[in-house]
């Protein structure tokens, strides 16, 4: 059976570096979590539509599996693409919380992407799979280009792998939902006009070991923090001392303790 797995990813350190078209610029070192994957498969089945089993709770519009496909479709004019998958329905084992600052859908749409480039024999590079992802989510372009690390800067587009292995993690995700769009409209309303990219120059070079042993207050590295705990203030009773804070949340992390 033909399968890909699809990483979480943590956002070791997150700043925003301005604003504009309705988006925010960000610098930000993401990390795959080696230990925590969706699995998505291409299992052989005629269907008459375009058919994906595993996420019931999202409606098949607005998966990002679905985005994905269609922004492919549009992108390539392909055919192949369309009869594929009138013979193979996509199959999502969900391991990666939602609303949780991991990248779940993203990744989702990103391994759906590589995937498909694969079987189809998709004629387009990487760079253009990335773009068309883009259209999908801002976080997707870091999951086709599939780093280990990597540097992540404008909207989420550009995408520049670090050099270093992915640091063994612990995850806790409290249940509490956080609506990325929810977060960065709190940030634009209270925290924009007091970013400061001096506080973070050369961050990008240093390794995600050393900052987060060197830094220990989890709203200095990330800046979303902050307006995630004034969107969804429930997440204040779950915040423990030497965890870090993921994305727009709710999920914090730690490096793991040595067994
Ligand atoms: C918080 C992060 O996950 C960090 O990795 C990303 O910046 C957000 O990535 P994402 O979940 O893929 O976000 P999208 O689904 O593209 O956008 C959701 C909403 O968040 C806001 N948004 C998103 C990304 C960005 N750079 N600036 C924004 O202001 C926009 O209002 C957008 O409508
Ligand atoms: N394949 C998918 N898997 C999970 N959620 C999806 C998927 N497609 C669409 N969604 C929708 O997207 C919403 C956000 O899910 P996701 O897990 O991507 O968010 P997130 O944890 O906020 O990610 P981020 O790290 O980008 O902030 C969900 O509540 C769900 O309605």
């Amino acid at each position: 059976m033909t399968s890909i797995d699809a990483h979480a990813k943590v956002n070791i350190f997150l700043k925003i570096t301005g604003y504009r078209e309705g988006y925010h610029t960000i610098l930000s070192r993401f990390m795959r979590v080696e230990n925590l994957y969706d699995t998505l498969y291409f299992v052989p089945a005629e269907c008459d539509t375009f058919t994906i089993e595993g996420c019931p709770e999202v409606p098949r519009e607005s998966n990002t599996i679905y985005r994905a496909w269609k922004a492919l479709n549009e992108a390539t004019g392909d055919l192949d693409l369309l009869e594929y998958f009138y013979h193979h329905k996509v199959v999502v084992e969900k391991r990666i919380p939602s609303q949780a600052g991991l990248g779940g859908g993203s990744s989702d749409a990103g391994a759906f992407l590589r995937l498909t480039h694969r079987v189809c024999d998709l004629r387009i590079s990487l760079e253009e799979l990335a773009r068309i992802g883009a259209s999908v989510g801002a976080d997707v372009p870091f999951f086709v280009h599939d780093y280990p690390s990597a540097n992540v800067s404008g909207f989420g587009e550009i995408v520049e792998p670090f050099d270093e292995a992915p640091l063994p993690l612990e995850i806790y995700t409290p249940p509490v939902a956080c609506d990325t769009a929810a977060v960065y409209r709190t940030f634009k309303e209270h925290f924009l006009s007091g970013i400061d990219p001096a506080s973070f120059s050369s961050w990008e070079k240093l390794p995600s070991k050393g900052l987060l042993e060197r830094i220990d207050d989890p709203a200095l590295l990330n800046d979303l923090y902050p307006a995630a705990l004034l969107t969804c203030p429930r997440l204040k009773e779950h915040a423990r001392e030497g965890w870090f804070f993921s994305g727009s949340g709710s999920s914090f992390f730690r490096l793991a303790k040595k067994s």
